[in-house]
């Protein structure tokens, strides 16, 4: 062929082609088109009330083509018109192996149908909802390997139609009579106008099997244009067509026949007006064009399978271009439903792919998959196989299978557990929900702990079956929601050895104490009156109070010289200031040696103010959680803060910030617990919903108090951005001394900055390795604030970690504030939190080895570790050993504790008493 005569067949492809879909896809349905070629807008149409032919160019010039009244309505006018259409849209460029986009534009929705004019078989696709039945059929190729049983097909009558223009003609009454005697029944019509409308108008009822078309009078009957239009047509992939030449045309030129496949015939026949030649003709045909068809819906039905699975499929060429992926790839990935040919690595790597690459038949591997919304890679357990009819490779499938997700899955298999429903129309009936389930599923959003999971399922491919086993139990224990909650090691061992500790473990760690099925207590108000009244935020003026003047005399000043050390007199200085330990200590240590007014630009009289208003907010007829108590645990982390590891982490910002929260994180405590708080309806609890509720107060009064007067308000000076950091970095501290969040921030503290050294076994839930503190990962800030909430936490209970002596007033007098709970909780009939607690009968140094035991070691062996101060663990144990001694000794009620601190204060050296030291 000539280069002119090719191009002048491309040209005709593309007129055949465009045509085609003009009838079979636009025709009757008012469509507004544009064409884009070669990503250059231009284009035209057909108009929305059949009115014409529209240019738009560039977008810019509208250019209406009007078919002329005398051709509309006819082949020959509508030819025109595309042709005429074409011959513009040709001059775009020439290059035909272009898709041809053209982009329809229907109720409001712009639609991008993709046609490639030169192929026989013409692509469409929709980029917006789902593809049409004329898509799905012509998508891909057959599988190399159907199942017989999916392409059986019963015989059934034979059905032709012949075209020829000839009303006589002797060839086509012989293919009719054979068709007969084969006990088919037989058509002929005489043009392509009428075939094609016969083809459109029996789409679903009557596809002929096989057509037989007169291409010996090419001036009567455009055979290949009839055989383009018929392939462009919906449902005609099978038909079987003939072409009927003369058999001088037929010998002379040996590739003649070619022209003819191209156009999309499957058989170029010489005229026969034999009936016997004609009937085994058309008998074969029938086979062969009902073979076609059950391929053709044998890979439909495998296409709709693909579909509907939740495994992310994707199918390739030879050469690694995508042809086909299935719903759950697309949503997974963020594909459209169809995508041009593609090759795959733009969207997998991995072993798999290696795998694919090298020739493998048959494969399981990871394979590593881009998401179009997400900026990291997943990675899933793939399943591959190449296929082809003969030994060179047809098709490569991949078959990856999406880690948990949502739906229906089933609990304790990994397997399970991977095949959850990644498709989210199976959870949801209603379409609403399933839309708006599908955008929730595209948005770019994926927790740690789900990447966690794939790689974990990832790796259980090719895994020996133990190891398999733990992931699988790993993977289950992290799809529970309660990840951090509490599990005591030996919980059965401590029930029943010891029923104290577990009423104080599980009344600090638990919230499941509290009992909502309480009667209303009438008087919200339901605090002693041993305890001020906090229904409603407690701001004491200060006025009469606050003459603190930073003068101290001797004894105080050489105690607070003594600031810095772990074995700090804390009781002393309680007594030395009168009950107001607070306010020295703090401007000792934030005043003095910390400078916090420094890093918050505030003057020393405002920070000697705003720890004085603290200090009064704190209840001092408590006996544990008092001002002393803040100040022992502003102590620890001034102690704690001195440390090399933080002093050179933390800025002194951070630093001021810590020291704020030590100082006010039990602000207002009223001696009794949320859980107390909760059970008796508390006005805090009503506010905080039960969560969090002391905690959520002491930061929520700590900034009213501060923020309420600019003579306290020790942040005034700040900027907008350096307070919210501020602020940010005191409420977390202070909600992270919420006990019930325990083990949450200690595992999360541990699991960053330890790793197991080695001797890890095989199912890796041995919990007693060696660790080894690794603090690499301070490089990132959310890490810094696990060190904070660990610094704040550890200082709060530090009291088991002090000497002896100071871990035993704090042991006395935490066990005096739980018994008047206990006693409260009895006289007003509210549920009793701790039981065990009952002044008369219950053991402190039991309690207190509970404590050590579950919540202390652990804890302070982490701390200590990192901020290398090993008396913590040192102080804890020995501490430990003294109750069970004590225990051993017959110690119990408070009298016992109180009789041994005496003997004890007797033994030791006497300490002087101070002269209070503060105005008033
Ligand atoms: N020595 C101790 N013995 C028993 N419980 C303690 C001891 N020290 C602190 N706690 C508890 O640990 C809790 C830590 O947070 P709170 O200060 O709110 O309340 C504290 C007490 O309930």
């Amino acid at each position: 062929m000539d280069k002119n005569s090719k191009n002048d067949q491309v040209k005709d492809d593309k007129q055949i082609g465009c045509w085609a879909k003009f009838k079979s896809l636009f025709e009757g349905r008012g469509f507004d088109l544009e064409f884009e070629y070669n990503n250059h807008r231009t284009a035209v149409a057909v108009g929305d009330n059949n009115d014409g032919y529209k240019k738009i160019d560039d977008r810019k010039s509208v250019e209406k083509r009007t078919v002329s009244e005398s051709s509309e309505n006819s082949l020959e006018g509508e030819l025109a018109g595309v042709i005429n259409f074409y011959e513009q849209f040709s001059s775009l460029g020439d290059d035909t192996k272009d898709d041809v986009d053209v982009w329809r534009r229907s109720s409001g929705v712009r639609n991008r149908v993709s046609i490639r004019p030169s192929a026989l078989l013409t692509n469409i696709i929709e980029e917006n909802g789902e593809c049409e039945d004329d898509v799905e059929l012509n998508r891909s190729p057959p599988p190399a390997n159907i199942p017989t049983a999916l392409i059986y097909s019963p015989p059934e009558p034979l059905e032709l139609l012949c075209v020829f223009p000839e009303r006589t003609s002797r060839v086509c009454a012989a293919a009719c009579s054979a068709v007969e005697r084969a006990g088919g029944e037989a058509r002929s019509l005489r043009c392509a106008r009428e075939t094609l409308d016969a083809l459109r108008r029996d789409n679903d009822t009557r596809v002929p099997h096989v057509i037989v078309v007169d291409a010996r009078q090419p001036q009567q009957l455009d055979a290949l244009l009839l055989a383009r239009a018929i392939r462009g047509t919906k449902n005609t992939q099978h038909v079987y067509l003939i072409a009927i030449v003369k058999k001088s045309a037929y010998l002379k030129d040996e590739f003649g026949v070619l022209a003819y496949l191209e156009a999309g015939f499957n058989r170029v026949m010489v005229e026969t007006v034999n009936t016997t030649a004609w009937c085994a003709e058309v008998l074969q045909a029938r086979s062969s064009a009902a073979c076609s068809r059950a391929q053709i819906a044998a890979t439909a039905a495998l296409a709709a399978a693909a579909d509907r699975c939740r495994d992310l499929v994707a199918i390739t060429d030879d050469q690694q271009r995508i042809l086909l992926t299935n719903k759950s790839w697309c949503r997974m990935l963020g594909w459209r439903l169809e995508e041009g040919p593609r090759p795959i690595h733009e969207a997998a790597g991995g072993e798999a792919l290696r795998l694919a690459t090298t020739g493998a038949r048959d494969w399981e591997a990871p394979v590593t998959l881009r998401r179009r919304a997400a900026p990291d890679p997943i990675m899933l357990p793939c399943r591959g196989a190449t296929i082809g009819l003969t030994k060179t490779t047809s098709h490569i499938v991949f078959v990856c299978e999406p880690s948990a997700g949502e739906g229906d899955r089933g609990r304790g298999s990994l397997h399970s557990i991977r095949r959850g429903s990644l498709d989210v129309r199976s959870v949801a009936s209603d379409g609403l929900r399933r839309t708006s389930l599908a955008k929730l599923q595209g948005l770019p959003l994926e927790a740690p702990i789900t990447k966690v999971i794939s790689l974990l399922s990832a790796a259980t491919e090719g895994a020996p079956p133990s190891t398999v086993a733990c992931i699988e139990r790993a993977v289950d224990m992290l799809r529970t929601s309660e990840l951090y909650s509490p599990q005591m090691r030996d919980e059965t061992k401590l029930r029943v050895e010891d029923p104290i500790a577990t009423d104080l473990i599980g009344a600090l760690l638990s919230r499941e104490q509290v009992n909502q099925n309480l009667v209303y207590m009438g008087n919200a108000n339901v605090l002693s009156s041993r305890r001020s009244s906090n229904d409603s935020t407690v701001v004491r003026s200060q006025t009469n109070r606050t003459n603190i003047k930073h003068k101290t005399t001797g004894q105080l000043r050489e105690l607070l010289d003594t600031a810095l050390s772990w074995d700090f007199e804390i009781f002393r200085l309680e007594d030395l200031t009168r009950g107001r330990p607070l306010a020295h200590l703090g401007l000792a240590l934030m005043g003095g040696r910390f400078d916090v007014c420094a890093a918050l630009e505030c003057d020393e009289r405002t920070l000697l103010h705003w720890l004085t208003v603290i200090e009064t907010n704190y209840h001092a007829v408590n006996t544990y959680h008092n001002s002393t108590h803040a100040a022992d645990v502003l102590q620890a982390v001034a102690y704690f803060l001195e440390k090399d590891r933080l002093k050179n982490l933390l800025e002194p910002v951070e630093a001021a910030a810590a020291l704020i929260s030590a100082a006010a994180h039990d602000i207002d405590h009223p001696g009794t617990s949320s859980a107390f708080l909760c059970n008796a309806r508390h006005p805090l609890a009503i506010l905080y919903n039960d969560v969090s509720v002391l905690e959520s107060h002491h930061a929520a009064l700590t900034f009213k108090l501060t923020l309420n007067d600019d003579r306290v308000n020790i942040f005034k000076n700040l900027d907008r951005d350096t307070y919210k950091t501020v602020r940010h970095h005191v409420i977390d501290m202070i909600l992270a001394t919420e006990m019930t969040k325990h083990f949450e921030h200690l595992a999360k503290f541990v699991n960053v900055f330890y790793a197991k050294s080695s001797g890890s076994k095989e199912d890796g839930m041995h919990t007693d390795e060696p660790l080894s503190l690794d603090t690499t990962a301070l490089s990132q800030p959310e890490n810094v604030l696990l060190v904070k909430r660990m610094m704040i936490k550890c200082a709060d209970v530090s009291n088991a970690s002090r000497p002896q002596k100071f871990a035993m007033e704090w042991a006395r007098r935490i066990a005096e504030e739980y018994f008047l709970q206990t006693d409260e909780e009895k006289a007003k009939d509210l549920p009793v939190v701790m039981p065990m607690f009952d002044r008369a009968t219950c053991s402190i140094p039991r309690s207190q080895i509970g404590f050590i035991d579950y919540i202390i070691i652990d804890m302070m062996e982490a701390w200590a570790a990192f901020i290398d101060m090993p008396e913590l663990v040192n102080h804890a144990r020995s501490n430990n050993q003294h109750w069970r001694e004590l225990d051993e000794a017959g110690v119990t009620t408070l009298a016992d504790v109180k009789r041994v601190q005496r003997q004890n204060a007797i033994q030791a050296p006497p300490t002087t008493t101070a002269e209070p030291t503060t105005e008033e």
